[in-house]
Formats: structure tokens, C-alpha cells, sequence
């Protein structure tokens, strides 16, 4: 699966720790994050993360486009809901796009936990049927 993990900077504790706590899942997937959460959750675990740019420079929106072609298979965006973002259009867009495509989103801790257990259940094994019927296989190691 490609999952990508990011979160507004007073939620980034929060996501580094469960980067942490589910390292062992997450290290059989292929992990995308916006820049500084990436860089966060590279240094507490050691996992291997493609970052993409900063949330305000950007960085939702290139995370938008995969979703838009079918490249991501689950988010976790653990956005902060009592803070106001220069770049609000892009997280809106962002979860915007999620729906528009079915692509899971987990934006809190609790739904994060039903997610994580689902993806390692293999709950998410549809996202491979949708990639084949649409050819999109690529940008990821996990079957
Ligand atoms: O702003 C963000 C998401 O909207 C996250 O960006 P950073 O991970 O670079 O802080």
C-alpha cells in the first residue's frame, strides 16, 4: 500500500508517536509524507519516507495529485482543528480529493488506530483490485 502520513504542526507529536508505536506495520509499506512531518517521523523511526514539500508550500497538493491518480491507497492527516492554516484550500482539497476517490482518511487518532489494524488485516487488499482494473499498479512494493 502507499500510505501517506501527515499532520498540522501541533498534531506532529501525536502522528511521530504512532509512527512509532506502529513501526512494524508501517515499515512493510511504501510511506509518502509532507515535508516536515516526514522529516520528524524519519528521525524518531528510522523508516524510509519520500517527502514531498511542506504543507504550506505545496506539499498537500503534490500529496492531492497521487491521490488523483490513483497512487495512494490510505491517509493519515492529523489536522489541527483549533488552529487556523494559511494553506487551508489545499487541506481542503486534499480531503476533498480522498473522497472524491475512496482513498481511506484518518484524520485523528481514533480513527488512525482502525485504520493502521485495517491495513494490516489486509482490509485495504480492494485499493490492488481498483489499481488493476485501472492499470495503476505502480509506486508501490506491497502487493
Ligand atoms: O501543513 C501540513 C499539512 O497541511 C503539513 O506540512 P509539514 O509536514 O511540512 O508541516
Amino acid at each position: 500500500m502507499n500510505i501517506a502520513l501527515i499532520a498540522h504542526d501541533k498534531k506532529k507529536d501525536d502522528l511521530v508517536g504512532f509512527a512509532v508505536a506502529y513501526k512494524n506495520i508501517f515499515e512493510k509499506h511504501t510511506l509518502y509524507a509532507t515535508g516536515t512531518t516526514g522529516l520528524r517521523i524519519i528521525e524518531a523511526t528510522g523508516l524510509e519516507v519520500t517527502r514531498f514539500q511542506s504543507g504550506p508550500f505545496g506539499g498537500d497538493q503534490e500529496i492531492g495529485a497521487r491521490i488523483a491518480n490513483n497512487l495512494m491507497d490510505a491517509v493519515f492527516f492529523f489536522r489541527d482543528p483549533l488552529t487556523a492554516q494559511p494553506h487551508e484550500p489545499d487541506v481542503t482539497a486534499l480531503v476533498r480529493l480522498c473522497d472524491v476517490y475512496s482513498v481511506p482518511l484518518a484524520s485523528n487518532m481514533g480513527t488512525a488506530e482502525i485504520l493502521v489494524k485495517g491495513i494490516e488485516r489486509g482490509d485495504l487488499d480492494w485499493r490492488n483490485i481498483v489499481k488493476k482494473e485501472t492499470g495503476d499498479e505502480h509506486g508501490s512494493d506491497e502487493a
